[in-house]
């Protein structure tokens, strides 16, 4: 169990996690989402101490990861896959971290044999693609067969059958009991891979709810006809005091409805149907919709923000009501700058620690 409890890190005058508060529970996938920005690289680093928070409290199974005997045993997380050791052998560098975190060597071939990475374990880690380097990573995280397990972006530069085998990888954990914390911009594969959802935006939780509720709540669920009559079947529709939107393409589209009863209507009526379906946003319009206000980087090209939305009432009008925000606000935002020196550093802190912890390497770049 990770437990967040009023979590704040400012960077100068940037707020980047604004008293976060929630707890991440063992048994389940729980996916880290939020726009560019959000603070969710920052809530990762502060949970594994590679940032001192300005305040608040994280707890790692009820302690400070500052007091974990050895951490990698607690935690295991892949921050930055590109912080290994490029001199070193696959093999050695996680070698190194065994031996600085009391693990017996034999971890090693174990967890290079469950990232499918024994065939090039005495390789330089500097040759690895980047999905070499995010298995590597990966197999870090594991090398203490810890109980929590984070992970930034894990299916970056991966394959599709490498993102089949970490979604995989994710589920086998938790069902194990594990806490599993992963942040992912793809959003298809983040509706594939978690149980739960906590969602951040400008460093403010907007959402810490189960991966279903999540959607139904933040989305529209609607029917959409097609018909080479429409105006008859409008009008059919309207005489039945159902309120159908046209958006284009000869649709009409009807909130919250079964489609069963509007397939009957047409069907007494002699209507010919080209499409009679129930439709509900996916976990990304969801997202867009929740994340609206708070989306800090904003495209502002034609191109880039994509075709204007159909014409009639969208749910995202009905979200705003609700939630009071004002879609698409947030000016550009400033790029960071390094932390301040004197932050917490690699392996910092733990006991009776020699070298690199989790979030470090031995030459003190941060690493896994
Ligand atoms: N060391 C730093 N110094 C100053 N500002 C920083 C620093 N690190 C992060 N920031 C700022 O804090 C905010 C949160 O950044 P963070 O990297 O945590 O967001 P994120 O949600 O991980 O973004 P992304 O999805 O783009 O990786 C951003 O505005 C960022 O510019």
């Amino acid at each position: 169990m990770i437990e967040l409890d009023g979590l704040t890190k400012r960077f100068g005058n940037k707020l980047a996690v604004d008293r976060l508060s929630c707890r991440i529970k063992p048994g389940m996938v729980t996916g880290f989402l939020g726009p560019n920005g959000a603070g969710k690289s920052t809530t990762m680093r502060m949970m594994l101490d590679l940032d001192n928070p300005t305040s608040g409290t994280v707890r790692i199974d009820g302690r400070h990861y500052r007091e974990l005997d050895e951490p990698l045993k607690h935690i295991g997380a892949l921050l930055d896959a590109k912080s290994m050791h490029g001199g070193r052998s696959a093999y050695n560098n996680l070698l190194c971290l065994a031996q600085s975190n009391r693990i017996p060597a034999s971890r090693v071939s174990h967890v290079l044999d469950t990232v499918g990475l024994s065939a090039v374990a005495k390789k330089k880690s500097k040759g690895f693609s980047l999905g070499m380097g995010q298995r590597l990573g990966i197999a870090a995280a594991l090398l203490g067969d810890p109980e929590i397990l984070m992970f930034d972006e894990p299916v970056n530069g991966l394959d599709p059958e490498g993102i089949h085998w970490i979604r995989n990888l994710m589920k086998t954990l938790a069902t194990e009991g594990r806490t599993i914390f992963v942040s992912s911009h793809l959003m298809s594969e983040m509706a594939l891979t978690a149980d739960h959802l906590i969602v951040i935006g400008q460093g403010r939780l907007l959402a810490d709810t189960s991966m279903a509720d999540f959607i139904h709540e933040n989305s529209r669920s609607f029917v959409r006809m097609r018909s080479p009559e429409q105006e008859r079947l409008r009008d059919l529709l309207y005489a039945e005091g159902v309120v159908a939107v046209e958006s284009g393409n000869g649709t009409l589209e009807i909130d919250g409805e079964a489609p069963e009863r509007f397939g009957e209507l047409a069907a007494r009526h002699g209507i010919v149907l080209h499409e009679l379906s129930s439709q509900r946003a996916s976990l990304e319009e969801a997202f867009m919709q929740m994340t609206a206000g708070s989306v800090e980087y904003h495209a502002h090209s034609e191109a880039e923000a994509g075709p204007p939305p159909p014409a009639g009432p969208r749910w995202g009008e009905q979200w705003d009501r609700r939630t009071g925000s004002a879609s698409g606000a947030g000016a550009p935002g400033a790029t960071g700058t390094p932390d301040a020196p004197g932050q917490a550093g690699p392996g910092a802190g733990a006991p009776g620690e020699t070298g690199p912890g989790i979030g470090a390497t031995d030459d003190g770049t941060k690493g896994v």
